[in-house]
């Protein structure tokens, strides 16, 4: 069982009994597990319903009616990724699964975009009614629900309630859908092993399952699905920022045999050039800090290039 985290008690960035509770709980289940889940999000049950309903119809086109918006038209890595297109784990065949990626969808009068900066700029959506309004309104709440996360993390880390959002306010996170279709024989690889690039990743799965995580020490564990549940992990970069007192821990995607499955990650991801540097409650004299600081989007760049075919051309 992963640990069960209140996000909206942080939600005034107030200190109250009730924020240092679910902090020291996140803090626990970040040190330990790297994995915990979260319930009382900002989404209704009907929010829940709606995003995935829109994914299975998404998927559901003909292969060339998704290539019309693939990824590799994007200069943003945003769109369609075929199967194929992702390889997580360097160890297993690519994953076998299909995805959809937006972030913010920034016209060209953002600075970032002025700029030519890879994390800002504009979505490639399908031609649906509501697909843009039903995938970014869902964005905004997993984006609130993030930030309160990051509260309760910052009042874990003896750093002010508040001082992840400025870090956050023009950020760069990533919604994705993803397909799984049916693994007919064993060699095909859902998503391969693997442990995410970022800071925080919010991930609501359907009722299928597969999801299994690998706790330091401890054997793989298979997260359940529960109605209206989240199940967030610590990514890369937050473990870098903790001077790995946080885990990023590996998980990997094994549905059962024959069926399709879905699930939407959200990837949080501050602005870039955001300075990425041991946070001094993280560094004791026994434990020096590891790592030179970096910046948050040289950090993710460098992950992409590793993972995805299309980007080693
Ligand atoms: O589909 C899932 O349950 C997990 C997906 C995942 O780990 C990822 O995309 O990083
Ligand atoms: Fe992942």
């Amino acid at each position: 069982m992963l640990p069960l985290i209140d996000p909206a008690v942080a939600h005034a960035r107030t200190i109250t009994p009730a924020v240092r509770v679910e902090a020291e709980k996140l803090y626990r289940a970040c040190c330990d597990i790297g994995f915990f889940t979260v319930k009382n999000t900002n989404l209704s049950t009907e929010e829940f319903v709606d995003i995935f309903t829109l994914a299975h119809r998404f998927f559901a086109q003909p292969l060339e009616e998704k290539m019309r918006i693939s990824i590799e038209n994007s200069s943003h890595h945003r769109g369609y990724g075929k199967v194929g297109a992702e390889q997580l784990s360097p160890e297993t065949p690519a994953d076998f699964k299909e995805t959809f990626d937006m972030s913010r969808d920034l016209g060209p009068t953002h600075p970032g975009v002025r700029a030519g900066d890879l994390f800002y700029g504009p979505n490639q959506y399908p031609q649906f009614e509501g697909f843009k309004e039903t995938v970014e309104r869902y964005y905004q709440r997993l984006s609130e629900t993030g930030l309160n996360l990051l509260a309760l993390m910052a009042v874990s880390l003896e750093l002010p309630i508040d001082y992840f959002d400025p870090l956050f306010d023009d950020q760069t996170s990533v919604l994705r859908m993803i397909h799984y279709p049916p693994v007919t024989d064993a060699g095909q690889i859902s998503a391969g092993v693997h442990t995410d690039y970022g800071c925080l990743t919010l991930l609501a799965q359907d009722a299928v399952g597969g999801l299994e995580v690998k706790p330091r020490g401890q054997d793989w564990i298979r997260v359940p699905y529960e109605p209206d549940m989240l199940v967030v992990n610590i990514g890369d970069l937050m473990q870098r920022w903790s001077n790995d007192v946080f885990q990023s821990t590996p998980h990997r995607v094994v549905p059962p045999l024959g069926v399709d499955r879905y699930s939407i990650p959200f990837f949080l991801e501050p602005n870039t050039k955001t300075r990425v540097a041991c946070f001094d409650s993280c560094v004791t004299p026994k434990t020096p800090c590891r790592y030179e600081p970096i910046f948050s989007d040289d950090w993710i760049t460098s992950r992409f290039n590793q993972t995805y075919a299309y980007r080693q051309k």
